[in-house]
């Protein structure tokens, strides 16, 4: 994920080293080091914190000598609280984000909390820095952050796997693999777009206007939520992604 957004990130004048003991390469006017030792002797206005949750607590205190006075760091690491990072920090402001994964093409949905200590040079700087990946939504607490994740962060995994569900039984019909994808992603775009061009009507009334009485739309989503089965699964989703986002707390 750090890589997707630093293709963005790095649009600004910014000049970003990426620390990773595992990657290969890394984009354009960035520089890819192997170990934290390579840079200890520098200082940084901001320090991103890109790697797994279970990682924090052994690697971000050997960084905390790192970070310049007016400094800050930024966590995308799930579920990660302030508290926990801050520790790891020796007491540095944190600003927690959750991007999600359409950031690789610049059309991410990023929500942002700032902890104790972070002022608003600090702040403006992150939410600029997300906006080169997409639209951000700041929340007030991190509660509202672990939500977001449930909702967004992990919500690109849902879509595809509807995706998956809908051409798998668009071939099951009769359609080729490559037909059935063509219908199926062309439909979700469409319909989506649509959505977004049009936030003065409900999602409900879109629904409608593609439900003839007695016809063929009526007739699928009677099968596929009639007994609302469907929404209490999307409920039972996000819920599980939040209470995992709170035992990563
Ligand atoms: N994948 C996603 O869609 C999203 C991921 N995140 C968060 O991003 C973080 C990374 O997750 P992913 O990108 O999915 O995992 P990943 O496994 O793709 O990336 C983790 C990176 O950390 C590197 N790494 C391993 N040990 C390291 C070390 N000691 N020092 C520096 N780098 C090290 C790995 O080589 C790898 O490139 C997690 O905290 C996750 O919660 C947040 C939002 C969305
Ligand atoms: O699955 C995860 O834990 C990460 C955070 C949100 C999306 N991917």
């Amino acid at each position: 994920m750090g890589s997707a957004l630093l293709e963005y990130w790095n649009k600004g004048d910014e000049k970003f080293i990426i620390v990773d003991p595992f990657l290969e390469t890394a984009p354009d006017n960035t520089r890819l080091v192997k170990s934290r030792e390579e840079i200890s002797s520098e200082q940084f206005d901001l320090i991103i914190v890109a790697i797994k949750p279970q990682m924090v607590e052994q690697e971000l205190p050997a960084y905390s000598t790192m970070l310049s006075g007016k400094g800050y760091v930024l966590s995308i690491a799930a579920g990660t609280s302030i508290v926990r990072l801050s520790g790891a920090m020796s007491g540095a402001p944190i600003i927690r984000v959750m991007p999600n994964l359409p950031a690789a093409i610049g059309k991410g949905t990023s929500s942002l909390v700032a902890g104790l200590g972070v002022n608003d040079k600090h702040r403006s700087h992150a939410v600029e820095l997300m906006e080169r990946t997409g639209t951000v939504l700041e929340v007030e607490s991190e509660d509202m952050l672990d939500r977001a994740t449930a909702v967004a962060g992990s919500g690109p995994g849902y879509v595809f796997e509807i995706a998956r569900m809908y051409v798998a039984a668009a071939e099951e019909l009769g359609f080729s693999r490559e037909d059935a994808r063509t219908l199926v992603l062309g439909t979700i775009e469409g319909t989506i777009a649509m959505a977004i061009a049009d936030d003065e009507t409900s999602l409900e009334t879109l629904r409608d206007n593609v439900t003839s009485k007695g016809g063929t739309t009526a007739a699928g989503l009677e099968a596929l939520n009639g007994d609302d089965a469907l929404s209490a699964k999307m409920r039972d989703t996000l819920t599980a992604a939040y209470d995992r986002a709170r035992e990563l707390r």
